[in-house]
């Protein structure tokens, strides 16, 4: 299918009334029914809505940034193991690597295709974004797996950050939650490219790029303007323009702060009606208003890549976040291929198997490369 010059279905945020904010997903909330637009209330319905906006906001801030209970150090596997609500919640959502001869016995005669997700997965958590490094041990894991599937990086973070973190030119990558798709592994077995220079690989290769919101870059840079003026005072609060999104980081602001930071991302967002707010982990994510998450980039990738075979091929999506709950979801709607969750809280979640942490993802990555090189002796 040939999707580059396809344009993603823009959905219409005024469609949506406002009685009905208050019971919609706090996942994805368009802001433009709050906007100078809307006539319909007097000035006080209006506060009120505005405040249940905020509200769902500030509870969606909380909701995704689960907290560690009391007397359980969830640092501690063994006390993950004595937790009874994590163990029904295994029960339902299984360990990837206790399950791993399952999951290659289904993959037996087929080719795995590998999609993983940056930060959280494999990255650890931590405060400052711009040090999410990625550990060699890591990096090696993925490179020896990308020498045997192949794999792509599908990350919130711009593309040319998730690279200089990543560095491996044997990967396919999708930035901005796949709205920034390079379909060419400069360097890999399932693309004889010539060698590229990391330059080249990053500005050079338009033919191979697909940015469904590329119409929006301007505006991303506006936006990025105005949340940096006004977050400037709140302590903790930063701002990382991803290209085709942007990222509020409230991790490093007091959680008595939080509240501002969402009245003032709604009020930033008030001039903007064509970008939409999600959440991630203790992090906001402004984007386009189109019809295109890390679900879709999935999609497009199996198909671009000539990978679409449900009968051939199974995909496998790892990741951590809400946003890739999308990707899950679509690799579940495919009926192959499934989801791997990377969690130490129980989680409601349209993936197949989970994963504690990033040394975990590591150690699958790790099985599977034995897997495959047991399998072609
Ligand atoms: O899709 P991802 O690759 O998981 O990107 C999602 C966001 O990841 C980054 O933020 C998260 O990781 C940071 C570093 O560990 C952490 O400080 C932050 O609290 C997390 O939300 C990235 O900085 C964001 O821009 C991405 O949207």
């Amino acid at each position: 299918m040939d999707m580059s010059t396809s344009s993603p279905v823009i959905t219409d945020p005024v469609a949506i009334s406002p009685p009905l904010l208050g019971g919609m997903s706090s996942n994805m909330m368009p802001f433009s029914v709050m906007s100078g637009g809307y006539t319909g209330p007097g000035m006080s319905s209006r506060r009120k809505i505005e405040e249940v906006i905020v509200n769902g906001l500030l509870d969606a801030m909380k909701s995704s940034s689960p907290r560690k209970k009391h007397n359980l150090a969830f640092d501690q596997e063994d006390s993950l193991d004595e937790d009874p609500d994590y163990s029904a919640w295994m029960s339902e959502c299984p360990s990837a690597l206790t399950s791993f001869k399952h999951i290659v016995a289904n993959a037996q005669g087929k080719k795995i295709a590998l999609f993983l997700d940056y930060d959280g997965t494999l990255s650890p958590i931590v405060d400052d974004p711009d040090k999410a490094f990625m550990s060699p041990a890591m990096r090696a894991a993925v490179r020896n797996v990308a020498k045997h599937f192949p794999t792509a990086i599908v990350s919130g973070r711009s593309r040319k950050k998730v690279f200089e973190f990543v560095k491996l030119k044997e990967l396919y990558y999708a930035g901005s939650h796949g709205m920034d798709i390079m379909t060419s592994a400069p360097n890999s077995e399932h693309n004889t490219e010539k060698i590229i220079h990391l330059e080249y690989y990053l500005q050079c290769k338009e033919a191979n790029l697909f940015q469904p919101a590329c119409e929006f870059l301007p505006m991303i840079d506006e936006v990025t303007k105005s949340l940096l003026e006004v977050t400037s005072e709140i302590d903790g609060a930063r701002v990382e323009n991803n290209k085709f999104c942007v990222s509020v980081h409230y991790r490093n602001v007091a959680e008595k702060d939080w509240k501002t930071v969402a009245q003032l991302v709604k009020k930033v967002l008030e001039a903007f009606p064509r970008l939409k707010v999600t959440n991630g982990r203790m992090v906001l994510e402004v984007r386009p208003v189109i019809d295109w998450d890390k679900g879709k980039a999935v999609d497009f990738l199996l198909q671009s890549l000539g990978l679409d075979d449900p009968e051939n091929v199974i995909p496998i999506y790892i990741g951590d976040d809400r946003t890739d709950e999308d990707a899950f979801k679509v690799l579940r709607q495919r009926n192959c291929g499934f989801g791997i969750l990377v969690s130490q809280v129980p989680k409601e979640t349209e993936a197949f198997y989970s994963l504690r942490d990033p040394s975990e993802v590591m150690a699958f990555l790790n099985s599977l490369v034995r897997w495959k090189k047991h399998s072609l002796r």
